[in-house]
């Protein structure tokens, strides 16, 4: 995967990249000296971004940026059908300190509008489908709640419909829904005492939030927790930015959510197809494993730090997110243009 990740950056900086050259596996390493990579085959290529946070532009040679990558995505990707797969939080809307006030910008809602226009478009969140669907407002993308057990699959896939043809959501965790109002019931409990501490709740999942729990407290809230999902079998805990996710203990994750959308769209089977999913959290990278695993497509992590992940290729916040789909719908609709 070094090898493919520094050939996208060569491409991507108009350098030639043989075929020989290709199956090399050369591992790069970063030079701190000069500023630049080398890979073994005597090539020195300057970093794309200035590392302003330590270790960053190291860990871009392995996670390219994906606007400076654009033209290699977009070759890779000619005469290929891409289904985008966008996260919330930290990736269509900036984190913040108060999770009802985590709005998209207007700007940010055109550019996912354009998106969907030319690509099949889901937004996969850890949110209840009803909350990100508020706040995305879009009603030419598909939505999946509560990382994934929350599906309103399109009108193509037949199980999706009751007997009057009304639409019915996939919810895979269905059978918990008792349980999860029970054990909501006990967290608030469990919360109380602890100040700043709230929250949120997700229908197949519930949001314990410390953003505004002072540091000091964090660790026990962690810990009260922690003991009350270790005592409740039907339950497992997952792990975001400053929030605890309480979820039902079965084996469901974005990556399967990603699976499910890409059969009901009918794209599963297809060799051609190249998912695209952006996303900055850790459960996003179930995601990513599963792309990964396809070998082929676009895995895209939101970080402006380095951090361990599987994705092939980094945006740095939600503003480079805003810049690659609009460059996306761009690329797309000249390429249609093109064949009219
Ligand atoms: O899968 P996502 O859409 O990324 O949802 C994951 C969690 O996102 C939200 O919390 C995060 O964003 C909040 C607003 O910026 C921030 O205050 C919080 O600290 C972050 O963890 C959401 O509120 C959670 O319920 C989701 O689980």
């Amino acid at each position: 995967m070094f090898q493919r990740n520094l050939s996208k950056i060569k491409h991507a900086m108009g350098f030639q990249v043989s075929q020989s050259n290709k199956q090399k596996k050369v591992k790069p390493f970063y030079c701190p000296d000069n500023d630049s990579v080398v890979d073994g085959t005597n090539v020195s290529l300057p970093l794309v971004n200035s590392p302003d946070v330590p270790g960053y532009a190291s860990w871009l040679v392995n996670h390219p940026s994906a606007l400076d990558t654009f033209d290699s995505i977009t070759n890779e990707a000619k005469g290929k059908r891409v289904v985008v797969f966008l996260d919330y939080d930290g990736t269509l809307s900036p984190i913040v300190e108060d999770p009802d006030k985590a709005f998209m910008s207007a700007e940010m809602r055109m550019a996912v509008r354009e998106v969907a226009k030319y690509f099949p478009t889901s937004i996969i969140s850890g949110r209840s489908r009803e909350k990100v669907k508020e706040f995305v407002q879009l009603s030419n993308v598909y939505y999946g709640g509560s990382h994934g057990l929350d599906i309103l699959a399109p009108p193509r896939a037949v199980k999706s419909f009751d007997k009057k043809e009304n639409e019915v959501a996939f919810q895979p965790a269905k059978s918990f829904l008792p349980a999860i109002q029970e054990i909501a019931i006990e967290l608030e409990d469990t919360i109380r005492e602890v100040p700043g501490a709230r929250l949120e709740d997700n229908k197949f999942c519930i949001s314990v939030h410390y953003r505004q729990v002072l540091p000091e407290d964090q660790e026990i809230l962690k810990e009260k927790v922690r003991t009350l999902v270790e005592n409740s079998p039907e339950f497992r805990l997952t792990e975001g930015k400053m929030v605890l996710e309480v979820r039902p203990s079965i084996s469901w994750n974005k990556g399967n959510a990603l699976n499910y959308l890409l059969d009901t769209l009918g794209f599963n089977d297809a060799e051609d197809v190249l998912p695209l999913y952006i996303g900055d959290d850790r459960t996003d990278e179930d995601a990513f494993k599963v792309i990964a695993g396809r070998r082929e497509g676009f895995p895209i992590i939101v970080s402006s730090i380095p951090k361990d992940t599987i994705a092939w290729y980094s945006l740095r916040d939600p503003s480079e997110v805003l810049a690659f789909l609009l460059r996306l719908a761009k690329w797309k609709k000249s390429e249609t243009s093109i064949f009219k």
